[in-house]
């Protein structure tokens, strides 16, 4: 058996100096915690020795040699809460936090071991009545250490926290504004796995970060049982983010999103137990078989044939327990040599056996009962296969989520566009406006009002039709437009009624002055507009207007024929390549007309002539 030094000198060294041994990712402190009356007054007695300040030794039952295992640093159960702060070595993880790294304090062990005691202390005694100082725990102590060091940095630093807790496997958020409800977790590669809509909280003092801790903490699930009187049932986990950029640089925190920077993160695990030891029944031993799954699947193991590894809780009752889950453990050590540990080893294995055995077969019971014909391979290969399952879908989650940006992407593509489109088919049109007017300009006709360029306000809003004042007064210059209605359309458009091409329609069913008379040959299906059509029309306006036409934005290349038109927005772009189309006729056959007929005589094609204001 290795051992140097007095114990004592090597605990206060190990005191000061955190978990000993060489700089590895994960340091394991063992604490003892003292007998609890319960198991004093049933007789039991600690089957745990502390032998200096790693080694600890476990008096098998019925006798035999010890079995002694190592660690970090081994705290009897003497040792104050403030010894154990020190021990682990806290401040360390602290001082890595505030430099931008992710550290993590975690409790893990039997029912009743005093885990959640380590970490946040006792449970006050009544309504009202404060914990002793000196009995809080790791959380509080950091918490005090943190805040203090913060105060004493010259950069400002931004705290965080979040605080949520895993109850029969569903995520609930212990800060939620209204009741917890369970979370989804989600996974992407920037963030690893998260839970989505995790309320994070920023608080700037000491007492703000212990009332969110008692919130927290309240809302825990937990319950009554023969080995802990206020057992937890769920795995809880307090993160802290400490961010240290200036308030300038700190990017706006979206609620859901976890804060960038050092992470400090604090975790009471729920604790194993033997359903048969704790006496659980209903709901308390569903709970306990999804604790014992959970920490079977997620702790890492040396061999992962053998069953979950599990800490010793001093009570000889438990002493098999800690046995056999301490072989297959991949921290502690045993010292022992290989030869001495034979018979050992084996007898452990035998109790190992027995105990597994009859775990087993309770389960087999339960599971006969209750999972309605399920075997225990059939359950066996459920968990597997839904691990499987879990995964696919994380994969196709992530693979739906670019497809839905990608899709956006070509939404807002579509959009502008559309919005492109919609400028050039205006732009055309008061060209061709303008150019309708001095194609029909004669003596005596009243010159087209000179604001025509510029768009008008719309006003379809007020009924009826010709009462609208912008129907006869230019809003913009204030020439009397007595022609000119209002169409339901986004700008005004003159509208002209010619009795012989009218037929009695109402105005804002009629064709514009410039639209040629409808053929069944030049009405044409709205069709996608391409890169020939566009520069037809462009042609086709230069040729009326005898000016350079220069559109707004360069011609769209043709789409590939692939892209549906709904992911190219919506109905607007085919009804805009509509309009574009038969602008285009419009435009021929104005062209046409000009041509061979002789310029308007006087009075023949005004407005003003045509339809008399009401
Ligand atoms: N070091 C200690 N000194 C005094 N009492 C302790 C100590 N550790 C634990 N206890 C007491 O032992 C009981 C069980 O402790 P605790 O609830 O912390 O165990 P646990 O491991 O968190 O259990 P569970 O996994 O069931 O939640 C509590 O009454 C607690 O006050």
């Amino acid at each position: 058996m290795e051992e140097r030094g007095s114990p004592d000198g090597d605990l206060a060294r190990s005191l000061e100096k955190g978990p000993e041994g060489p700089e590895t990712p994960i340091q394991v402190v063992l604490r003892v915690r003292p007998m609890s009356a319960a198991e004093l007054r049933r007789g039991q007695q600690s089957v745990l020795h502390c032998s200096g300040t790693r080694t600890l030794q476990v008096s098998p039952p019925g006798g035999g040699p010890e079995v002694a295992f190592r660690f970090g640093a081994v705290l009897d159960a003497a040792r104050t809460q403030e010894d154990v702060f020190r021990a682990c070595g806290v401040r360390r993880l602290g001082e890595l936090a505030l430099r931008g790294f992710s550290c993590t304090v975690f409790t893990f062990g039997q029912t009743g071991s005093g885990k959640t005691y380590t970490l946040t202390g006792p449970p006050p005694q009544g309504e009202g009545v404060p914990v002793p100082p000196s009995l809080a725990g790791i959380m509080q102590r950091t918490f005090a250490w943190l805040l203090d060091r913060v105060q004493h940095l010259g950069a400002p630093v931004t705290l965080r926290a979040s605080y949520l807790e895993i109850y029969n496997e569903q995520v609930r958020d212990l800060l939620s504004l209204g009741s917890p409800r369970p979370l989804p977790v989600r996974w992407n590669k920037t963030r690893g796995f998260y839970v989505e809509q995790l309320r994070v909280v920023e608080f700037g003092s000491l007492e703000a970060l212990m009332e969110l801790l008692q919130t927290g903490l309240s809302r825990r699930r937990s319950s009554a049982h023969t080995l802990n009187q206020a057992s937890s049932r769920s795995h809880a986990l307090l993160t802290l983010y400490i961010s240290r950029q200036t308030a300038q640089q700190m990017p706006s925190v979206d609620p859901g999103e976890a804060p960038v920077g050092g992470k400090l993160c604090f975790v009471d695990l729920a604790g194993s137990e033997k359903v048969a030891a704790t006496g659980s029944r209903g709901e308390l031993m569903l709970e306990a078989n999804s604790i014992n799954r959970s920490l079977s699947l997620h702790l890492p193991a040396a061999d992962p044939q053998r069953k979950p590894q599990l800490l010793p809780t001093p009570g000889s009752s438990c002493a098999v327990h800690d046995l056999y889950n301490h072989e297959g453990s991949s921290g502690p050590l045993s010292l022992q040599s290989p030869v001495a540990k034979q018979p050992q080893r084996l007898e452990t294995e035998m109790l190992q056996l027995q105990e597994e055995n009859r775990h087993l077969q309770f389960q087999l019971d339960q599971m006969d009962c209750k999972a309605s014909g399920l075997s225990g391979a059939r359950v066996a290969w459920a968990q597997r296969n839904l691990y499987g399952m879990l995964q696919e879908f994380m994969l196709e989650n992530e693979r739906l989520r670019k497809e839905k940006s990608q899709l956006q992407n070509s939404r807002d593509l579509a959009r502008n566009e559309q919005h492109i489109l919609a400028q050039q088919v205006h732009a055309l049109e008061r060209r061709l406006l303008s150019a309708y007017y001095r194609h029909q300009r004669g003596p005596g006709l009243t010159p087209p009002c000179p604001c025509l360029m510029a768009p008008a306000p719309p006003c379809h809003a007020l009924p009826p039709l010709y009462s609208c004042p912008c129907c006869h007064i230019c809003p913009l210059c204030r020439v009397p437009l007595a022609h000119w209605a209002c169409l339901p359309r986004e700008h005004h458009l003159p509208q002209v009624l010619d009795p012989e091409a009218s037929g009695g329609k109402p105005p804002s069913a009629r064709p514009p002055p410039w639209a040629p008379p409808c053929s069944p040959g030049s009405a044409k299906c709205p069709r996608e507009r391409s890169h020939s059509d566009w520069t037809q029309t462009r042609v086709l306006a230069e040729m009326l207007t005898e000016e350079e036409v220069v559109p707004s934005a360069p011609p769209l290349p043709v789409r590939p024929p692939k892209t549906s038109p709904g992911l190219r927005g919506g109905a607007g772009v085919p009804k805009l390549a509509q309009r574009l189309e038969a602008l285009r006729d419009q435009i021929g056959s104005s062209l046409r007309r000009g041509r061979s007929q002789p310029p308007c005589s006087e009075g023949s094609r005004s407005p003003g002539q045509v339809l008399p204001p009401r």
